[in-house]
């Protein structure tokens, strides 16, 4: 049976096909983002001083639907700024999430936090084209790249100046990253086999990690509970898509975990 999964980088590669036609390869450097500096997306999550927080822009997904009908991807990457997100993560996917390049390049117009692309790349066009779009960093999903085909996309990576956040969901997902290359490792708590959320699975996993390693987990969090379970457990920071997304302000909503976290922190102190 294909998951979701397998289903969606089938569709994001055919799509690829025609986008490398309308867009070459070369042509992104032309674009205005493309000579952009780009913002540290690895100190941003390493230097907040309980967990730092990545907010997601996220309008719909497999699992749940349209998330967000009022949906002003500018206004919203504004507002996680103004409430103490240390990054933003962008769904540009949009066959499954109703994502679109356009909104990174919106965000990175609005704000001076770092930009991480979310989507499913498999191929270094996508990783210049997250460049050229206004990303500082892209997520590289370990399970649906092949053989060399991750550490040949962490190279590209580097060559077009964007960092990496490489997201794994199993033992054997870890074993194939080459950690030489990698310095932000994401576990994915939801399995999306099944869409079950299991926050500790993915604590014990990302404890595998070699020591220095940025700790990210990712999805399913929804309060100050969580992040305060992710501080004690010494993971760096937190990915949160759909709570964030479904309040009426979801900057206000950033600030608010972060002040309850912070109590959180000094009531056990
Ligand atoms: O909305 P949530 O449950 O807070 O999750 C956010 C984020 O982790 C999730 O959107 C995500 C994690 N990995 C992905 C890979 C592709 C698309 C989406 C994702």
């Amino acid at each position: 049976m294909p998951t979701i999964l397998d289903e969606i980088v089938e569709q994001t590669a055919r799509d690829l096909g025609k986008r490398k036609k309308k867009i070459s390869f070369k042509d992104f450097e032309s674009f205005e983002c493309y000579e952009q500096e780009a913002r540290d997306f690895k100190k941003a999550l390493s230097s907040s001083p309980d967990v730092a927080i990545i907010a997601e822009i996220k309008k719909a997904s497999p699992s749940k639907g349209l998330i967000r009908k009022d949906f002003n991807p500018r206004e919203i990457a504004g507002q996680y700024q103004e409430g103490g997100a240390s990054a933003i993560s962008v769904l540009t996917d949009e066959p499954a999430f109703k994502g679109k390049l356009e909104y990174l390049e919106e965000a990175s117009r609005e704000v001076s936090i770092p930009l991480l692309r979310k989507d499913f790349i498999i191929d270094p066009y996508q990783v210049k084209e997250a460049k050229a779009y206004g990303a500082d960093a892209v997520l590289l999903i370990a399970t649906v790249t092949e053989g060399q085909q991750l550490d040949e996309l962490l190279h590209a990576a580097r060559e077009f100046g964007v960092q990496a956040l490489v997201e794994c969901y199993s033992e054997n997902d870890l074993k194939n990253v080459t950690f030489e290359l990698v310095d932000i490792l994401g576990v994915n708590n939801r399995d999306l086999r099944n869409f079950e959320v299991d926050l500790h699975r993915g604590v014990e996993l990302l404890q595998q990690a070699p020591e220095g390693t940025v700790l990210v987990s990712e999805s399913g969090l929804s309060s100050a509970e969580n992040l305060k379970f992710l501080f004690d457990e010494k993971i760096d920071a937190a990915l949160i898509g759909e709570y964030f997304m479904r309040q009426p302000n979801p900057g206000k909503a950033v600030s608010n975990m972060k002040k309850q976290l912070q109590k959180l922190i000094t009531e056990t102190e």
